[in-house]
């Protein structure tokens, strides 16, 4: 049976942010993940943590000026000095959250860019974020995007992510598989799954339509758990879904589904 952890970036949106690891503890999980923890004291979330026995899964490196519409840099040529710093701070809260793994996203790429200079700026950046993270015992991933939600992101499919991710030849460089993504960029879920298990370092789940929990839409959930079962898959499924209605539909599916 997969090892859930709660996303507390999109999970328990009644809560305050801080307040959200005593939910997902209190809901049963073992572990967490979230995008950006930059604008809390690491030590504050490192005491969340401890404070309700939970493992701190995976975390995205600053992704730029969210609000400005940045959405990574490591694609980006004229970003290198505030990536190198990103990769920097992210590892500090890596080692104060003891986290082994961080999500570096690769950033949008317009029609006037020059998409051979990215491409060469992103396997660089990736290489010295695989390096410096090695350095702690941390893996880098990366995850393609769906074009629907992601309009102009720069890794948009899984067979360009596994071209990365060969290129860049760092062991400790891998594939973050969003099944929700996946489903709505190209299906094949269960075969893609096997087919490059040994470069999948993370996964995590939504349905589709709606990005809500297992069991609200078309994706067979049940299938796809056992499926990871039978791969051997040890890792952490994050939860990054947006509860369809109500504090209980977090988790709800998931003390279900365990009962069967
Ligand atoms: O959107 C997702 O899916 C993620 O996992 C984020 O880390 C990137 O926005
Ligand atoms: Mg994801």
């Amino acid at each position: 049976m997969p090892r859930f952890a709660a996303n507390l970036s999109m999970m328990f949106p009644e809560s305050p942010f801080t307040d959200r690891f005593a939910c997902a503890a209190r809901d049963g999980f073992e572990a967490v993940e979230f995008l950006f923890p930059y604008e809390w004291p690491a030590a504050k979330l490192a005491d969340r943590l401890s404070e309700h026995g939970l493992t701190q899964a995976l975390f995205n490196l600053p992704p730029g000026n969210w609000e400005w519409g940045d959405r990574g840099l490591a694609c980006r040529p004229e970003r290198g000095v505030e990536f190198r710093e990103s990769v920097d701070l992210a590892l500090e809260y890596a080692r104060a959250l003891d986290c082994p793994r961080l999500h570096v996203m690769a950033g949008l790429v317009a029609d006037r860019d020059d998409r051979e200079a990215l491409h060469t700026t992103y396997i660089e950046n990736l290489r010295l974020a695989a390096d410096r993270a090695a350095a702690q015992g941390a893996t880098v991933l990366v995850e393609p995007l769906n074009p629907h939600d992601m309009p102009g992101y720069f890794l948009a499919s899984v067979p360009h992510a596994l071209d990365v991710i060969a290129e860049v030849g760092r062991p400790n460089l891998k594939l973050q598989a969003d099944i929700y993504h996946m489903q709505r960029i190209q299906g094949e879920l269960a075969s893609t799954l096997a087919d490059h298990i040994d470069v999948i370092g993370h996964v995590q789940i939504a349905d589709t339509p709606g990005r809500h929990e297992p069991g609200t839409g078309e994706i067979n959930y049940p299938f796809l758990f056992a499926t990871l079962d039978q791969l051997g898959y040890d890792g952490w499924v994050g939860c990054e879904y947006l509860p369809s209605g109500g504090a209980g539909s977090a988790s709800g599916w998931m003390r279900d589904w365990r009962r069967h």
